[in-house]
């Protein structure tokens, strides 16, 4: 009973994420349709209590979202429930607080940039696409079921043992370390129309990435060691100069020579 129970559960947390994966995708590219999206929809109140709320929005996901990543916090809740639902709890949570985000956004829709034009509009919102598209295809390369939790409970459900974390560097992940975080950053600054509550969104999503990315590799280190530091002299963080326009090795320096040794 407790496993279909389980197994209902981590596919009720899916379900909430991939609507929530689908809003968000249309609340930062300002669909007019949506109740509400990054310029429209929300309650108007004075820039300054506006940039208030939403920080606090911010912060309060930021902390949802890398205090459940963490081991001790993991060990903390699997003391009060099956290990095998911890990842789909850890998702439940991170959608609910982002559909917190979207239903009290509060728009600042004062523009920084506009982009006028077909062309111009079109390329800033297809790097955006391609962003998100980024993000959904590289989920799948480390492993889209089991970051969602689908795997887990699946696994539960058949009686056998949680599958050991894996370290994988599939394609993208030749290329850079965080695909994922590349994808979000593209489709979170592409954007014809920029504005400060546009702007407040992805310079602090983006600060958050740079964070977030310290807290994963200290864990990845700790999980998966020297493989994990290799990888990272190897492969550059988040945009792939370093493949693309490899650097050019120092010349090594001359030994000294020195009078009366030669
Ligand atoms: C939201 S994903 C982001 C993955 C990666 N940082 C990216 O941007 O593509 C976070 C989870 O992926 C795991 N992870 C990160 N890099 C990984 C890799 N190369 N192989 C397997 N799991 C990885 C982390 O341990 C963490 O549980």
């Amino acid at each position: 009973m407790s496993r279909i129970l389980g197994l209902l559960y981590g596919a009720a947390c899916y379900v909430v994420f991939l609507a929530t994966f689908l809003y968000a995708i249309g609340f930062v590219a300002d669909v007019s349709v949506l109740p509400r999206s990054i310029n429209h929809g929300g309650l108007v109140v004075p820039a300054g209590n506006a940039l208030l709320v939403n920080l606090l929005l911010l912060t309060f996901f930021a902390l949802q979202h890398s205090g459940m990543a963490r081991q001790a916090f993991k060990r903390w809740l699997t003391r009060g429930m099956p290990a095998s639902i911890e990842r789909s709890t850890y998702v439940l949570c991170a959608s609910l607080v982002l559909a917190l985000l979207f239903w009290q956004w509060r728009p600042i829709p004062v523009p920084i940039w506009t982009v006028e034009g077909n062309i111009g509009a079109a390329v800033l919102l297809g790097v955006s696409g391609v962003g998100w598209l980024l993000v959904l295809t590289s989920t799948f390369l480390i492993n889209h079921f089991e970051l969602f939790g689908l795997h887990q409970v699946l696994r539960a459900f058949k009686g056998r043992p949680a599958p050991a974390a894996g370290f994988r560097t599939p394609l993208l992940y030749k290329l850079v370390r965080h695909p994922i975080y590349l994808g979000f950053i593209l489709a979170f600054w592409a954007t014809p129309l920029m504005t400060i509550g546009h702007l407040l969104f992805a310079a602090a999503t983006t600060g958050y990435i740079l964070l977030g990315i310290m807290l994963e590799e200290r864990d990845l280190i700790a999980l998966f060691g020297d493989e994990y530091r290799r990888y990272r002299t190897r492969v550059p963080m988040l945009f792939p100069w370093r493949r693309l326009m490899p650097l050019r090795r120092p010349t090594p320096p001359r030994p000294a020579v020195q009078d009366g040794l030669q």
